[in-house]
């Protein structure tokens, strides 16, 4: 068998994921389908596999209560099954057919493709909402778009969700945790409302687990009076068939240095493959920013195997223009190079697409309950992955994707799927939106894969410390329910309401909304000096937090300038996110009665405020350590992140946002404290740690 090398040789031919060998084609056309007539959509509405299950997907849903579907990426599901439900009248009466995803980039782009087959106007029969953003009209909108984590909240005013005819959860074998906590409500809503149907969308290593999940035919009779009703057994259906083929390609030997293969990967297509734009796939802003630099620098150099690309990083991190920008159509004689991490890797169709690069990693978070550590770990994907990731070429004509990993490492090492997020996250959010939603037995609650009791524990210890769950483990009033109602990370939103007794609320809505960005600086390669001197510019001996404000400080002052950011090593477009962040978060805090107030350079208050939220996260320098800190909670070893101000300077206390594991764990955003602090913050957490900790 032949094999593709990056910077090397080409095969001559490739085995597919299915282990037929599959001839290179080279006549792909480079011109965008954009333009597509109405009639023209019909074609190709109709040419989906999942057109020819529409009279039997419609005979399921109305015959059972939850129907699994199972389909290969592509084959239309997500675009078409709300529309047959619309056509079939499951949206009369003013019900509404509800279709959620884990992200909100593919609710955007998914809604905006609907709304365009149906030919109606965004927002209008077709809407979408996601936090922050609703772009639907009440008692017009019949098709809705929406996160999980956004129907998760509406229960919060509609327990029984009670506009819904049907639900239909896409993606599930995603299994984030907003996935898992609606699946397990939705269990529950079945239970009151039989008239409701669930429709799961599900990849085929999920579907039994969700069957059985599902299964309540077996404990439950059907509903009173209801001889009609659905069956509650689930039904499955297997939609055969996919979208346009893709051809895998695999390297021949393991790969050292993922970026840099991307790279030359890039260049190769570029040199040998006909036009088409390209998707890469790696783990966060920083080696986003790491693979254009090398591009830039290739550019520079070799100009003519780099002629003609158009580098685009795509990550949460970056403002709302930057991100659509992958949706404009790529200029003639370019070829467009969308950089991405796995926010693109389900339900996105970039209609230039053509080939995909998978680096093979992502970024996970994983938790240990005992350390009481969340951190992010660069970690290899699953198979479930890989294949959505090779799915986002070969949606609208063949593609080609390049795998830099081995075949025999796919076939026998790669984990079928991820575990749930849920196995591997600290668990407060979670605890917070099941009592907000009345829930109070949250271990007995029937979860799709239940988190170990372990991570529960220590997650309420940490609610009962920031005084969200009382002693009788209910949501405090008015902190507890405050907290619920923001949509933030709960210490963000403890901080936030804490910087309102502390006279601070300006201050730290500028903090939270720089918390909520991956990094405001550029990642500079061979310029670390510059940066460094860059960064003193701004910095500030208590930490991060108070360098962050005078970054904002200095963004404002240059009228927002993306020279004066190029100057200061600073990421334009990170910068104009936290505009933007700053500006929702004043918002929700003018909402909660929060007004905003400056310190005017009182930053021990802010400090304090900081502390307020993040004092599970406090962190004592080891005595003649050369920086080695240990964790108040767990005692676990941590050091700085050679990106904070404070790397090197090794203050004796800090708080710390987060932990990002390598050789080392390090730790994210700092900022110094008092230690007396933590025992006013939080007197439960500390009281018995208080002859430890030698104040
Ligand atoms: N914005 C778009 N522009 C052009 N074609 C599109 C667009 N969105 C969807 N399509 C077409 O519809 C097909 C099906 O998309 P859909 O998202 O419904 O598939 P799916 O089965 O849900 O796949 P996945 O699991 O990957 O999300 C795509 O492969 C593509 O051919």
């Amino acid at each position: 068998m032949a094999f593709w090398k990056p910077g090397t040789e080409k095969p001559s031919f490739v085995e597919d994921e299915e282990g037929g060998i599959v001839l290179m084609s080279n006549n792909l056309s480079s011109s965008s389908s954009s333009s597509y007539g109405y009639a023209n959509i019909e074609k190709q509405r109709q040419r989906l596999p999942v057109y020819k299950y529409m009279t039997e997907i419609l005979y399921l849903v109305e015959n059972h209560a939850t129907t699994i579907i199972v389909g290969e990426t592509g084959s239309g599901k997500t675009t078409q099954i709300p529309q047959f439900l619309k056509e079939a009248g499951w949206a009369e009466g003013g019900r509404v057919i509800a279709c959620t995803q884990p992200r909100r980039l593919a609710v955007q782009s998914v809604s905006a493709r609907v709304a365009e087959e149906m030919g109606v106007k965004l927002g209008d029969e077709v809407g979408y909402t996601i936090r922050f953003e609703d772009h639907t009209t009440s008692g017009v909108t019949s098709v809705k778009f929406l996160t999980d984590g956004v129907l998760i909240r509406e229960m919060m005013e509609d327990p029984l969700l009670t506009k819904y005819s049907v639900i239909m959860v896409d993606e599930a074998h995603e299994r984030s945790i907003s996935t898992d906590i609606l699946l397990g409500l939705l269990k529950k809503i079945q239970r009151r409302r039989p008239e409701l149907r669930l429709i799961i969308s599900s990849a085929t290593i999920e579907a039994k687990a969700m069957f059985n999940f599902f299964n309540t035919s077996k404990k439950r009779q059907a509903p009173e009076g209801s001889t009609q009703g659905p069956k509650l057994e689930p039904a499955i259906l297997s939609v055969e068939g996919r979208g346009f083929s893709v051809k895998i390609h695999y390297v021949e030997e393991p790969v050292s240095d993922y970026i840099r293969s991307v790279v030359s990967t890039i260049l190769l297509i570029n040199e040998r493959e006909p036009p088409g734009d390209v998707l890469v796939f790696l783990t966060g802003q920083d080696d986003i920013e790491t693979a254009i630099k090398l591009l830039a620098e290739e550019a520079h150099s070799n100009q003519k195997n780099s002629s003609g690309l158009l580098p685009l990083p795509l990550y949460s991190g970056l403002s709302r223009a930057e991100q659509e920008l992958i949706f404009t159509p790529t200029p003639r004689g370019k070829r467009k190079v969308i950089l991405s991490t796995n926010i693109a890797e389900t339900s996105l169709t970039l209609e230039g697409v053509v080939y995909v690069i998978d680096s093979g990693f992502s970024k996970q978070k994983f938790y240990n309950p005992i350390s009481d550590i969340e951190s992010l770990v660069v970690a290899p994907i699953s198979k479930a992955s890989a294949r959505q990731r090779s799915g986002r070429a070969g949606r609208v004509r063949p593609g080609k994707c390049y795998r830099l990993y081995t075949e025999d490492y796919f076939l026998k090492q790669m984990p079928g799927e991820g575990i749930p997020e849920m196995q591997r996250s600290n668990l407060v959010s979670t605890v917070i939106q099941l009592k907000a939603l009345g829930i109070d037995n949250i271990l007995g609650f029937d979860w799709p894969s239940p988190p170990s009791p372990q991570a529960m524990i220590r997650a309420l210890e940490v609610l009962y410390s920031l005084q969200i769950l009382d002693d009788d483990a209910k949501l405090t009033s008015p902190t507890g329910f405050q907290v619920a109602e923001l949509p933030l990370d709960p210490m963000i939103s403890k901080m936030i309401l804490a910087s309102n007794e502390l006279g601070c609320s300006d201050e730290i809505i500028t903090i939270a909304a720089v918390l909520s960005i991956q990094s405001v600086w550029v990642i500079a390669r061979g310029v670390q000096k510059e940066q460094d001197e860059a960064k003193l510019r701004f910095a500030a001996a208590e930490g991060d937090h108070i360098t962050f404000l005078n970054v904002y400080k200095g963004f404002l002052e240059s009228k927002k300038s993306s020279q004066w950011c190029y100057k200061n090593f600073l990421n334009y477009q990170s910068m104009k996110k936290v505009v933007e962040i700053r500006d929702q978060l004043k918002r929700i805090a003018r909402r909660l009665g929060i007004t905003l107030k400056s310190c005017e350079g009182d930053i021990d208050a802010v400090r304090k405020a900081v502390t307020a939220g993040f004092f599970a996260n406090a962190c004592r320098l080891e005595p003649h350590s050369n920086g080695v800190f240990k964790t108040i909670r767990g005692s676990e070893e941590v050091y700085i992140h050679p990106s904070s101000v404070l790397f090197r300077v090794n203050p004796k206390w800090v708080v710390y946002q987060s932990i990002v594991s390598t050789e080392r764990q390090y730790m994210r955003n700092v900022v110094t404290i008092n230690p007396s602090w933590l025992t006013e913050a939080a007197p439960h957490f500390y009281q018995n740690r208080q002859n430890n900790m030698s104040l």
